[in-house]
């Protein structure tokens, strides 16, 4: 990042389109660490406008119970409004006009996209103000999210490890081998991933934490070269069983598919589940089982056929003559 100018300002009228993806993070053992991003995204245009911050929502979160904040308390303009300040610009009014397809609240990295959004937002209506790098966009989104892992395969599409040192967060992008195939069946239950988390205990055993180191850095091996090993590669003791009473159904899901075969995990903080599967058929038998499982306090299960997202998040100027 380059340092902005005393009193330098985004000038207003400036418009932006940014497109983001879901994830599903820490795929069973790579807790807070591993995340894929997935084709399902939400799509917004920010203008730089005199004053105030006005937020129009279409598809998910648009109204109604569930409805998001229309005003600066929304979570795309909090995240926009964080960048501004951490680099000293004055903040201008704010147009948000989001069209959101990802599922709130399903463990499909919702709130990561929309902090992903809001940031990549401000370094487009930034261009030629303070030059912002894409390690500036994951260190911000990973200051708002609390953890890299969702963040990080919405910033920079495909499979990623993120991890934090004593600079900030870090990451390494990788290629998915192109015979995964992905299922998540997604509850019409929501979880909140802050409640999820407070299950986590402060310290966990020994042993444990070898189990998943073996099983996190062979799901790597698994899901770049060897599809054949996705079952055995996606064990967990991190995380699962502590949240499991949180949402049973999920924990029971897990167990059907595992037990017919399906590499299948808590996906996010759940409570959708991902299935990882190393041919068609399989996909296909494991969304048999998700569409024939009974509705119970879940609500019923949708199975989405999705692939990985490549791109990740984009920023694109609009032409001030394209702005409605
Ligand atoms: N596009 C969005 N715009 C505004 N707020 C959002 C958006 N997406 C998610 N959120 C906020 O994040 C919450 C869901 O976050 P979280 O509990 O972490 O679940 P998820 O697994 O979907 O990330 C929503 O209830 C909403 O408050
Ligand atoms: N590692 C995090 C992932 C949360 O993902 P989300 O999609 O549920 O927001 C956790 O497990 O808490």
């Amino acid at each position: 990042m380059t340092a902005a100018e005393p009193g330098a300002r985004v000038p207003v009228g400036r418009s932006v389109r940014v497109r983001v993806a879901a994830t599903s993070a820490n795929l069973g053992p790579g807790f807070d660490t591993l995340g894929l991003a997935l084709n399902v995204h939400d799509e917004l245009e920010v203008t730089a406008t005199e004053a105030g911050v006005r937020v129009d929502v279409t598809g998910v979160g648009a109204d109604g119970e569930h409805g998001v904040p229309t005003d600066e308390t929304n979570l795309v303009a909090r995240s926009l409004l964080h960048v501004l300040d951490r680099v000293g610009v004055e903040a201008p009014g704010l147009r948000i006009t989001a069209t959101n397809a990802i599922p709130h609240g399903r463990g499909m990295g919702s709130s990561g996209a929309a902090i992903v959004s809001g940031v990549l937002a401000a370094k487009g209506l930034l261009e030629g103000v303070v030059d912002v790098t894409d390690e500036d966009v994951l260190r911000w989104a990973t200051e708002l999210e609390g953890h890299p892992d969702n963040v990080a395969p919405a910033i920079f599409g495909g499979l990623t490890i993120a991890w934090v040192d004593e600079t900030g967060p870090r990451h390494k992008q990788l290629a998915v081998h192109r015979g995964v195939s992905l299922l998540v069946a997604v509850p019409e239950a929501t979880m909140s991933t802050s409640l999820a988390r407070s299950l986590q205990p402060d310290a966990v055993p020994h042993a444990d934490a070898v189990f998943n180191l073996s099983r996190s850095a062979l799901l790597v091996a698994a899901l770049t070269q060897s599809p054949e090993l996705l079952f055995d590669a996606t064990e967990d003791r991190l995380h699962q069983a502590y949240r499991a009473s949180a949402m049973p159904e999920t924990s029971a899901l897990v167990r059907e598919l595992r037990a017919a075969g399906h590499a299948a995990v808590v996906s996010g903080a759940g409570p959708s589940v991902l299935v990882l599967a190393s041919d068609p058929a399989a996909r296909l038998e494991a969304a048999r089982i998700v569409e024939e499982r009974p509705g119970g306090a879940a609500g019923g299960w949708h199975a989405r056929l999705l692939a990985v997202d490549i791109r990740g998040g984009t920023v694109e100027p609009i032409p001030s003559s394209a702005v409605a």
